[in-house]
């Protein structure tokens, strides 16, 4: 940790919502109680303003004379939220993504420290830690004012307290608990009436809690318990484990193969040396078993970590991460940037995953910080998925991360047979084929679960009079309105403009109205007539827009409670329904296709996870895949041969065409209200980035962006490709801070994306 003297002629600050620089002050004025180290927070006096600011580092001179610095007004901290290793690593990836330190630096720390407030005082009344290990403290509790306050509370903790792990840490607390009663939280409470009561009341060591594979005693019968694990799990867990310091792994299995029992061994293993672990997946909402599983493992406290917390349960988690305390966070890709002081164990699951990117202000990959901060911890970082994503499979044919292979499902699962419906002059009611209903019928009439996947949610994607064509256009995008029923509107699901469903033509008058098309909403419709009295439940956004009901929905499915599921992407993340044996794919084809030069790949990881679904216990599973091009080549290799053998053809053609991962990219995207304008951005941009790149970088376009037109703005993009990301970043170190300060029309925004994941 950096000290310094209150003499130090120079303190470095990153300044909210200030530009991409670092500016020099003056310490405070001397006698202060707290010397200013780098990690603290200040505050500064910034234009005619002050601003949040935090202290990278302390020299003892500036380049500037004295006379021109300014005092920091006051230091918000009295210790470092970050440390040393921590702001590197963030210091670091503001530099690879370009994105201005502040931001970068304040958005890896509590969103309420943005502003000037003190952190929460884990020494105050109220957030005491119990002496069992219990980070939450049970009279904060009982004084918060509302219920929902206080279910938020006990939410933030992760284990939940069903768990019966938490008992034991609870387990001087059941007064207070039962007082928890009193407000009504009867469920959660029923754990606090005998908690204390049992052996389990001894209090555990937190710091360094026993590896604990055992359930605990309540469990339901048939839960996830730790099966012996197989000779590929058992490699994988001995090979990852023997790594002392960085190294980075691919654990590529299959789906069904037991990935995550994998990821319970290692994590049990880095506990019980000591270390804290890191999990990161791509959407915890959508994947309440994965946590749950988690939770019912491992004994150790645990942090959960993702954004439809609220802040304050995000800053408990985070404190709680930070301290020490927390020796396993789980959270989604915001939570790569969370400090863990013994941090010694990496996990990315679904690794492939487009939710570990973000898309927009600090657009960042989770999933490649996780190897940079791996090196940086030195441990080890693992990455799963049962469809790796190209660049990881290249780096791991490189020799850069070592693959581990787990070929076949865990248990007695075998693997789903897949196969094509050719749909070409076939008779579709509302996008299903004769065969695939065929196979619905055979399959519920066995007592079987069928999925039905279709990635399109709403009524139909558009609108049309049938009298004089008009179709549903969104006003500020180059879009198509999506007919919604259920809300009896038209939705534009680029800009979120919503209508109320027109009764009449807009442009003729005429009640001649026709949905064309069919989202999950229409298909379900059709299936409740064709399938009438089977239970059937729709997962999509719409259907989940009420919190919890989304697990609701899952655990009735678990339960067998709906035979037919049907449902958007949200079905194709990692749940485990064992009474699947039918996967319907209703439309492949979009990504056949596709304008993006990874469509393909992502159909593929689609197709492999939805048909994932299928067939995971001791029943058979088969997928059903409609399409209107049998043929094609890559559809066929990937079901004949495998997720691997395209992997290694698509691969080949990135290579040919020197795509990444053979080339790496940078995309500058401009827009504004005026149409031209940020077209012309953008060539001045090229104009000053020409000279200052080596020949082997490339510059493509500036061109209009696919959709040109969203929200109101017209947008336009420049492609920045190069052979070596060395090449690139050393382009973009020098050619940035000059487009900051070109000057741009005030209605242009622009903003840069490295290694992007998506170039429309
Ligand atoms: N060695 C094993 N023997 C028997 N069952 C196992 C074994 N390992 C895991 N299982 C069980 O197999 C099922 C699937 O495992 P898991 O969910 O970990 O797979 P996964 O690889 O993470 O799958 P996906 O990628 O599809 O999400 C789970 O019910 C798990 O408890
Ligand atoms: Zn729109």
């Amino acid at each position: 940790m950096s000290t310094a003297q209150t003499t130090t002629a120079c303190i470095r600050v990153a300044v909210t919502s200030a530009p991409a620089d670092l500016f020099d002050y003056l310490p405070p004025v001397p006698g202060g109680p707290v010397v200013p180290c780098a990690g603290m927070r200040v505050l500064v006096p910034f234009g005619r303003g002050r601003r949040v600011g935090m202290i990278t580092s302390v020299a003892a001179t500036s380049a500037l004379p004295p006379d021109r610095l300014k005092r920091i007004d006051a230091l918000l901290d009295r210790t470092p939220l970050l440390t040393d290793g921590d702001l590197r690593f963030v210091l670091w990836a503001a530099r690879y993504y370009q994105c201005s330190p502040a931001e970068a630096l304040f958005s890896a720390i509590p969103a309420r420290l943005r502003r000037p407030e003190p952190v929460l005082d884990p020494a105050a009344p109220g957030w005491r830690a119990t002496a069992a290990g219990a980070t939450l403290a049970m009279a904060d509790l009982q004084r918060a004012p509302r219920q929902r306050d206080a279910l938020g509370l006990l939410r933030s903790q992760p284990a939940g307290l069903e768990d019966g792990m938490l008992r034991q840490r609870l387990g001087d607390c059941s007064a207070a608990l039962r007082a928890l009663a009193s407000k009504g939280l009867v469920a959660r409470c029923r754990i606090a009436a005998d908690a204390g009561n049992g052996p389990s009341a001894s209090a555990p060591n937190a710091e360094h809690p026993p590896p604990k594979s055992a359930q605990a005693s309540d469990q339901a019968p048939n839960q996830d318990t730790g099966p012996e694990l197989n000779t590929e799990q058992q490699q994988a867990v001995d090979i990852i484990a023997q790594q002392s310091g960085f190294g980075c792994f691919l654990l590529d299995g299959v789906t069904g193969s037991g990935k995550t029992e994998v990821y319970l061994r290692l994590i049990e293993g880095a506990l019980a040396q000591g270390r804290q672990v890191l999990v990161l997946v791509p959407e915890i909402g959508l994947t309440p078993q994965l946590r749950e599983r988690f939770a019912r493992r491992i004994a150790a406290p645990m942090a959960v970590l993702h954004s439809a917390l609220g802040e304050r349960e995000r800053e408990l988690a985070w404190q709680q991460a930070a301290s020490g305390r927390a020796r396993l966070v789980l959270g989604t890709r915001s939570a790569i940037f969370t400090p863990m002081p013994a941090l010694g164990l990496l996990i990315v699951d679904e690794e492939h995953d487009a939710s570990l990117k973000q898309q927009d202000g600090f657009r960042y990959s989770a999933r490649d910080l996780a190897v940079r901060r791996g090196q940086l911890a030195d441990s080890p970082v693992v990455l799963g998925s049962a469809t790796p994503s190209l660049e990881t499979l290249f780096n791991a044919r490189e020799g850069r991360y070592r693959r581990l292979a787990l070929t076949r499902r865990a248990g007695q699962a075998a693997d789903p047979d897949i196969r094509l419906v050719d749909i070409r002059g076939q008779y579709l009611e509302t996008g299903l084929s004769h065969a695939l209903l065929t196979h619905m019928d055979q399959q519920i009439e066995a007592g079987n679960q069928v999925l039905l996947f279709l990635n399109r949610r709403g009524f139909s994607p558009v609108l049309t009079c049938h009298d004089c064509g008009w179709v549903s256009e969104c006003n500020h995008c180059d879009a198509r309105m999506t007919l919604h029923r259920g809300r009896d509107q038209l939705l534009c699901h680029h800009c979120g403009l919503t209508q109320p469903r027109p009764l009449r033509c807009p442009c003729c008058e005429s009640p001649d109205l026709r949905p064309l098309g069919q989202g999950t909403e229409r298909v379900e419709d059709t299936l409740r007539k064709r399938f009438a009295g089977v239970p059937l439940a729709r997962i999509d956004r719409d259907s989940t827009r009420r919190k919890g009901e989304l697990e609701r929905l899952l655990a009735a499915a678990q339960r067998g409670d709906y035979r037919i599921l049907l449902g958007t992407q949200m079905l194709a993340k990692g749940h485990h329904l064992p009474a699947i044996t039918l996967v319907g794919i209703m439309d492949i084809d979009f990504g056949l296709y596709g304008t993006d030069f990874r469509a393909a790949e992502r159909m593929a990881q689609l197709l492999i996870q939805v048909a994932g679904r299928a067939g995971r216990a001791d029943r058979p599973g088969t997928v059903l895949v409609q399409t209107r091009h049998p043929q094609h080549p890559m559809l066929e290799r990937l079901l004949r041969q495998g997720y691997g053998s395209f992997a290694e053809a698509a691969l080949a053609e990135r290579a040919a065409a020197a795509l990444p991962p053979f080339s790496h990219q940078a995309l500058l995207r401009a827009d504004s209200p005026k149409a031209q304008a940020a077209l012309e951005f953008l060539r001045q941009v090229l104009v000053t980035a020409r000279p200052l790149a080596p020949p082997s970088v490339e510059f493509w376009g500036p061109a209009p962006a696919q959709m040109e037109r969203r929200a109101g703005r017209v947008r336009a993009q420049l492609l920045l490709q190069a052979p070596r990301r060395s090449q690139l970043q050393g382009l973009l170190a020098t050619l940035l801070p000059r487009l900051r300060a070109l000057p741009a029309p005030r209605h242009v925004r622009w903003s840069i994306d490295v290694d992007p994941k998506d170039l429309y």
